[in-house]
């Protein structure tokens, strides 16, 4: 077994993470040619962090999307149902509370977190909508939500150039720096079968949040959606 499918059943997911969990950063890094610590920035600015709020980081692999709201003085759970990405993320960041968690049930009571974000990690739930909902249920009323996600180049050459990319190139950088080359191919097949911005704003209203907006980084490489629980 060396990559899950887009049927997106948990455990190949899980176990397909488990596999990349050491080379995960790095790889992460030279695939986006370093525009991933762009991205995180961003996110972090829009969560907006505040010093004593409780935080959910979900899908959040080793911490690297977490360990920003540590520092600014929130605290941070970061969840995640890859026991591989979270031994390392315990390894390399033995100070935050890893948790492990499923998106579609998390082990957190009614209105936990002042905020619920998501990096990277909303596409790989095998139902998205019902783990946007149970974001929702973990937040409180007010609290705020930020997905960020792979999302639809705005610019039509652009996203052709993209594509090709996504599924000539990537795969093959991949055999070169990952120490599983498939999990990048299902990478590339779950980015292009992803909804575009409006698709993922529309299915945000759907599991109850109120109003979306989002925005576009890269060219719409990926996209930061926000909102909030009314
Ligand atoms: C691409 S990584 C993102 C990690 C981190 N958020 C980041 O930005 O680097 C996706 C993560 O989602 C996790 N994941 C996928 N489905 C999940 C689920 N149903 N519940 C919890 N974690 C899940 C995987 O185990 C993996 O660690």
């Amino acid at each position: 077994m060396s990559r899950a499918g887009l049927d997106k059943e948990p455990h190949d997911v899980a176990k397909m993470f488990d596999g990349v969990a050491e080379k995960y950063d790095l790889t992460n890094d030279v695939l986006s040619l370093g525009q991933d610590r762009r991205w995180r920035k961003r996110v972090v600015e829009l969560v907006a962090p505040q010093p004593g709020e409780t935080i959910l980081d979900l899908a959040a692999g080793t911490g690297t999307s977490s360990q920003p709201f540590a520092d600014a003085g929130a605290t941070v759970v970061p969840c995640d149902f890859s026991i591989g990405m979270l031994e390392v993320g315990k390894r390399e960041r033995p100070q935050l509370a890893f948790t492990a968690g499923d998106g579609m049930r998390l082990p957190f009571g009614d209105e936990t977190f002042d905020a619920v974000t998501i990096s990277f990690g909303l596409r790989n739930i095998v139902d998205p909508i019902a783990g946007l909902r149970e974001l929702f249920r973990v937040t409180k009323p007010g609290g705020r939500i930020v997905v960020c996600e792979f999302s639809t180049p705005t610019w039509g050459p652009f996203d052709a150039v993209y594509t090709n990319y996504l599924m000539r190139a990537l795969p093959t950088i991949a055999r070169k720096v990952s120490s599983n080359p498939e999990s990048y191919v299902y990478l590339a097949e779950s980015i292009r079968e992803w909804p575009d911005q409006k698709g993922l704003a529309l299915r945000m209203v759907e599991a109850g949040w109120g109003k979306v907006e989002w925005h576009n980084l890269s060219g719409g490489i990926v996209a930061l959606h926000h909102s909030f629980r009314p």
